[in-house]
């Protein structure tokens, strides 16, 4: 059971809450003034990844605080939950299990009595086998050619993590071209499979559920396409493999289960790369590497599970997102990673932090009366400063950042990857610092400017800084240590949804969009005029009859 404690009762809340009004009265720059020992106070290294949080609105009675906060709600004792298999996603009844996936210690997890482990490992085996087949060019298409392109169908959990991986890891990419589809817009399969041959492109259709409409979409055109160019039914089991919990769906689709990849219900969607639906991620780099992602994640585990709070990278950086979400009423969070390989991490993390923190009712099913999970949003630095930093260091709003950045490139191109780091660093000194009246105008003195068009000018250039952020350098972006980065989040949104008091792990706000669209579809399919929505959504409905 989780525990179920209202965080906003709690004796740390009312501490915190205090404290705030002094915090807030002091900024980043006094703060290190004040206490040149920040950096070793509140920074923490795991392997090779070093989170560097001193350049936050804290100081140590505010670690101590939420420390405290995160012992009053049980954090610990959630934890626990989590790793023995207890069915904490409620709503669903279900175990959250994406260690298990990971768990290369192989100790024994039960669900219902059963250990799960053996069956992990034999779909690790069997996506072992098939990726060193089709890798090796052993496994051939309908005509005898070896396998060249792999089209991965799926969507959200089923596209956004092997995408996100395969792109983060692309130095260590074989020879196979990796695409993937996701968008029911037939624009998307349209364009991918443009230039493709069937003979020699392997589909691979991921769903978990193996009902979604755009998946099954894609997946029906894909089959389509595959059959046109004069392939038989028969030959559908050489091209396509189908990576889901529901073998029934599967069956049906036309897939032998032979070539089904299995996983579970206790694997969410969100945190499935690391389950059959990574098959794309071990075609790209090949099953070592996979198994090395693996093992950085469930080394990230073991600390998370093990580490006392106040040495735990994912709860501190957890508490510090509390911090900014319920003290300071930030709205959002920024992730900014300054490694081009890296450009669909911030995406991959808009599911696995809104999807399972977008929540307003509590673990009693009562309306919450705080606010939960941020928004997540962020762009590849440095494109992102060209574009919507300047609303992040002189806007009115609150954005708490996170830095991330690999102290080795895998292109170390001339001086390019200096030039990427010394704008990382800049970036957060900057938004800590500001520039202040003063340099300004000694500035613009220095250029020659008058008095009357220096104080014309000044307030625009002026920072007030403040701006709080966390910065995460990594030795280098490694299958390793991209597991571990990966799992540290994870076990960030973890935290927060418990103290949050909420369910992480069901997603029933997705439900109703995709309900009105069955409902829509029939109606879209005749020309007749529609008049059982409002006014609103019949006027768009006959308007684009009339227009298609
Ligand atoms: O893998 P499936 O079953 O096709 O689901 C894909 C996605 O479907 C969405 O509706 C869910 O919100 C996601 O959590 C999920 O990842």
């Amino acid at each position: 059971m989780l525990p179920n404690i209202d965080f906003t009762t709690t004796q740390s809340y009312k501490y915190l809450a205090d404290h705030y009004i002094d915090i807030v009265s002091k900024s980043l720059k006094e703060l290190f003034e004040i206490d040149n020992q920040r950096f070793t106070k509140f920074s923490l290294q795991f392997e090779e990844i070093l989170l560097d949080y001193s350049k936050n609105r804290i100081d140590e009675q505010t670690v101590a605080l939420l420390i405290q906060l995160a012992k009053e709600c049980s954090v610990n004792k959630a934890i626990e939950a989590m790793f023995s298999g207890e069915k904490i996603n409620a709503t669903e009844g279900r175990p959250v299990l994406h260690i298990a996936l990971r768990n290369r210690s192989n100790t024994p997890i039960y669900v219902d009595g059963k250990d799960v482990m053996p069956d992990v490992n034999r779909v690790l085996e069997q996506m072992k086998t098939f990726s060193e087949e089709i890798i090796s060019g052993s496994w051939k298409g309908y005509t005898g050619k070896a396998i060249t392109d792999v089209v991965n169908i799926g969507i959200g959990g089923s596209d956004l993590g092997p995408v996100m991986v395969t792109e983060a890891l692309k130095a260590y990419k074989n020879h196979l071209n990796m695409h993937f589809v996701s968008n029911v817009d037939g624009t998307h399969i349209v364009e991918t499979l443009k230039g493709l041959n069937p003979e020699t492109t392997l589909f691979l259709i991921a769903s978990k559920t193996f009902t979604t409409q755009e998946t099954m979409g894609n997946g029906h055109s894909a089959r389509d396409w595959f059959l046109a160019s004069g392939a038989k039914e028969s030959d559908v089991a050489k091209h396509f493999a189908a990576l889901s919990t529901n073998s029934e769906g599967v069956s049906k689709f036309g897939i032998d289960t032979k070539n089904m990849f299995e996983f579970w219900d206790w694997v969410g969607g969100r945190y499935s790369l690391w389950s059959a639906i990574g098959l794309s991620i071990v075609l790209s780099i090949g099953y070592e590497n996979f198994t090395e992602l693996l093992a950085g994640a469930h080394a990230m585990d073991n600390h998370f599970k093990s580490t006392e709070l106040e040495q735990n990278l994912p709860v501190a950086l957890a508490l510090v997102g509390i911090w900014y979400n319920n003290f300071f009423e930030s709205e959002t969070n920024a992730i900014l990673p300054y490694d081009q390989y890296m450009h669909r991490f911030a995406a991959y993390f808009q599911q696995g932090d809104m999807e399972s923190n977008g929540k307003h009712v509590d673990r009693n099913g009562k309306p919450v009366d705080y606010s939960t999970g941020p928004i997540i949003w962020g762009e590849p630095g440095t494109n992102g400063q060209h574009a919507f930093y300047q609303l992040i260091h002189q806007g009115t709003k609150l954005i708490p950042c996170d830095f991330i950045a690999p102290a080795i490139s895998h292109n170390p191109l001339g001086e390019h990857h200096q030039m990427l780091l010394s704008n990382f660093f800049a970036q957060t000194e900057a938004l800590m610092n500001g520039k202040t009246h003063e340099v300004v105008v000694d500035e613009l003195k220095k250029a020659g400017k008058t008095d009357a068009e220096i104080e014309k000018i000044a307030p625009f250039k002026e920072f007030e800084g403040n701006r709080p952020t966390n910065s995460i350098l990594l030795k280098e972006i490694t299958p390793r240590s991209l597991g571990s980065l990966i799992a540290m989040y994870e076990h960030k949104i973890f935290v927060q949804g418990i103290i949050w008091n909420i369910y992480s792990f069901d997603q029933w706000g997705v439900e109703l969009g995709k309900q009105l669209a069955g409902k829509i579809l029939p109606e879209l399919r005749t020309d007749d005029e529609i008049t059982s929505h409002d006014s609103s959504t019949n006027g768009l409905i006959n308007q684009y009859k009339a227009w298609r």
